[in-house]
């Protein structure tokens, strides 16, 4: 337990030796929620990417307590299963793991009408316990996180138009969750020796283009899964909600590409020093991560009846509780920063997630 927050004291006793400014050997780093599906790709990135442009592969550490996260996920990755929360298993990780640079903390539940029924559940697992893990990981000397936030945080304007100056306004549980947690780590970078880079997620659909990893679960209640559910047989598709402030009356998200999205991370990880310099005055960086491009609900189901070759119709239904009309990226930061830009269209997603879907699941929906 961290035990005072004065910023002094606390740079004495605890100003890492994980925070040396410029690396010579291949970094490690600890991914919490490494084995759910945006964890487990980022940990892809790390080997592939990193790999691919330096020569020198990032290693993922990966700690997980298996909630939603798949144990196929880590085969072959260095796996640790527990609780973000849990302070002992922490220290026994950093202990084994001298070299960890860094934690991206991408454990979260995720389902923003879960959040509206189950408040307390999503204030626990996504607040609380990420305070108890934050208070580890600067206890254990690592002075960098990234930490995955969603763009779910904002208000969007009329133009549905959003950048990180937009006013944060959240309309679920889930959403104030991860408003509240940048607000810690707003605050832990004045008083302790941690810097943080907070990626603000759009929606992240597709999978892992070499197909190890995906979508969990064909139970997934997220858009895309609902329509590749409905694509098999399953439940019919439903638009939920008509009525929303958009072109055609159904809600608008940006999607991106988790494979684009996990690339970011390496980036942010690869510039982590250049963005939040160890001493400069600004130890804290929200980046939005999008397209820029918004795409309407029924616009993405014209998308994905162009992929499968047919119609799968579409029931309309009243809005989901806790929902917004949405809002896609209007900012430049992440290629200003990360040097980052999308590379994988919205077509190229629809087809990774079903053809990660046929892998799953064993069902197929179109030709590979
Ligand atoms: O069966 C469905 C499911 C969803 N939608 C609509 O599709 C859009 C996207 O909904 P998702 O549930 O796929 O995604 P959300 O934007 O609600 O939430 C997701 O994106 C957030 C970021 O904005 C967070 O990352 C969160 O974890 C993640 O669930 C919304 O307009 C929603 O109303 C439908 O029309 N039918």
């Amino acid at each position: 337990m961290l035990a005072s927050t004065d910023a002094e004291q606390s740079q004495t006793r605890y100003w890492p030796h994980r925070d040396s400014p410029r690396r010579t050997v291949a970094m490690k780093v600890l991914i919490a929620g490494g084995a759910g599906f945006i964890g487990s790709t980022v940990a892809s990135a790390c080997l592939d990417e990193a790999g691919a442009s330096t020569g020198q592969p990032i290693t993922p550490i990966v700690l997980d307590n298996l909630s939603a996260g798949r144990t196929e996920f880590v085969r072959g990755r260095i796996f640790y299963e527990g609780d973000i929360a849990d302070a002992r298993l922490v220290d026994k990780i950093f202990a084994e793991h001298p070299e960890i640079e860094a934690v991206v903390h991408c454990a979260a539940l995720i389902v923003v009408p879960h959040s509206v029924a189950q408040p307390l559940l999503y204030y626990r697992e996504n607040v609380a316990k990420s305070v108890a893990f934050l208070d580890s990981v600067i206890e254990n000397g690592c002075g960098r996180v990234l930490f995955s936030s969603s763009a779910s945080v904002y208000q969007a304007g009329s133009d549905l138009a959003v950048d990180e100056t937009s006013p944060i306004a959240p309309t679920s549980p889930y959403a104030h969750g991860k408003a509240m947690v940048e607000q810690i780590l707003q605050d832990c970078v004045r008083a302790y020796p941690v810097r943080v880079i907070a990626l603000r997620y759009f929606n992240p659909i597709g999978a892992d283009p070499k197909l190890r990893t995906g979508p969990q679960s064909a139970e997934s209640s997220h858009v895309l899964g609902r329509m590749v559910a409905a694509a098999r047989g399953g439940e019919p598709f439903a638009v939920t909600g008509v009525d929303w402030p958009t072109r055609d009356g159904s809600g608008v998200r940006d999607y991106v590409h988790v494979w684009d999205l996990a690339r970011a991370h390496v980036q942010a990880l690869r510039r982590f020093d250049d963005v939040v310099p160890p001493a400069g005055p600004n130890r804290y960086a929200a980046i939005n991560l999008g397209t820029g491009r918004g795409t309407t609900v029924r616009e993405l189901l014209g998308a994905f009846e162009a992929v499968i070759g047919r119609s799968i119709g579409a029931r309309e239904v009243p809005r989901r509780f806790g929902d917004c009309a949405g809002g896609f990226n209007d900012s430049v930061r992440s290629g200003e920063l990360l040097g980052w830009r999308p590379t994988l269209s919205l077509t190229e997603a629809i087809r990774h997630e079903l053809q990660w879907s046929a892998v799953r699941d064993g069902h197929q929906l179109i030709p590979q």
